[in-house]
């Protein structure tokens, strides 16, 4: 049996509904087997970010390094950056071992207001990693930032994604509904074509760490073969399911249920 592998490189959340945690979980889930690089060590639960620890960067350097020379990846997603000389190191590790698979979620802001990402290094997202990611998947907040376009209608969102991928270099880009009212839809922008992706929106408190999932979702799927339209679609299957089926746990914003898509999928339903 072949086993494919994916690499988050992501900050840790201790209450496990986001960042590293999040993308394993998800990776095991879809049967894909998961490493990771730490690049920062968030206090979090369901409340809030409480306090964050960066990883000296020689040491995010060195866990991509050790994973890269021994075990390879498939493919590799990138969340929580916090630093820009982070982002630029990352981009080099990523050019220098030829991984094309890069899914890049550009994470800024945590559900609660706390910065993940310094103001300074939202330039060298821009310039360094977004040429060499294969997939962004920005929600509206993380795509105005990126295009400087103001974005409230589905219209605006094919606008952002074009130019996520044609002046900003991104392969593809897919601008993530969540932050709209209405349903939940997402647009992608592969470079040829516009597709939506339309699902329920559920009414819930518990949406702590749906971008990581769901991007931690494509990474999976591109590292098994398939196609970003597949992927796309897999994952928007994967993170529907994961808000649906919610655990209800934490006295905030609690995180989704990522055994909801396999065991849609056993039971024949997804
Ligand atoms: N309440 C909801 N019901 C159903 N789908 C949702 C809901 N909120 C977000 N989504 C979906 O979850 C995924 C993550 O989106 P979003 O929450 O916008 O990202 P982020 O966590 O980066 O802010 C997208 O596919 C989005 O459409
Ligand atoms: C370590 C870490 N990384 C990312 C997020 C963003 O979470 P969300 O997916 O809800 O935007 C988070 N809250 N914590």
């Amino acid at each position: 049996m072949k086993v494919y592998k994916a690499l988050t490189i992501a900050g840790s959340d201790s209450g496990g509904g986001a960042g590293i945690q999040a993308d394993l979980k998800t990776f095991q889930m879809l049967d894909v087997y998961g490493m990771s690089a730490l690049t920062a060590i968030t206090v979090q639960n369901t409340l809030g970010v409480h306090g964050i620890y960066d990883i000296p960067l020689e040491g995010i350097e060195k866990q991509i390094e050790a994973v890269l020379s021994d075990l390879g990846a498939d493919a590799a997603k990138t969340g929580m950056l916090s630093q820009p000389e982070v982002i630029e190191m990352v981009a080099g590790c990523v050019r220098r071992s030829g991984l094309s698979q890069l899914v890049v979620d550009p994470v800024m802001v945590a559900k609660g207001g706390a910065s993940l990402l310094a103001v300074s290094a939202q330039q060298a997202l821009r310039d360094k990693l977004l040429p060499l990611a294969a997939v962004v998947t920005p929600n509206i907040p993380e795509a105005e930032v990126l295009t400087g376009l103001r974005i409230e209608t589905l219209d605006e969102m094919k606008k952002a994604a074009a130019l996520l991928v044609r002046e900003l270099g991104a392969g593809a880009a897919i601008v993530k509904g969540g932050h709209r009212s209405g349903d939940p839809t997402d647009v992608i922008f592969d470079g040829e074509s516009y597709h939506l992706m339309e699902a329920e929106r559920y009414e819930t408190r518990h949406t702590h760490g749906t971008g990581c999932t769901f991007s931690a979702a494509i990474c999976a799927e591109l590292a098994k073969g398939r196609t970003l339209l597949e992927a796309a679609h897999t994952a928007k299957q994967f993170i529907t399911l994961a808000i649906r089926e919610e655990l209800g746990i934490g006295q905030g914003h609690g995180p989704t249920n990522h055994w909801a898509y396999a065991r849609e999928k056993a039971a024949g339903r997804a």
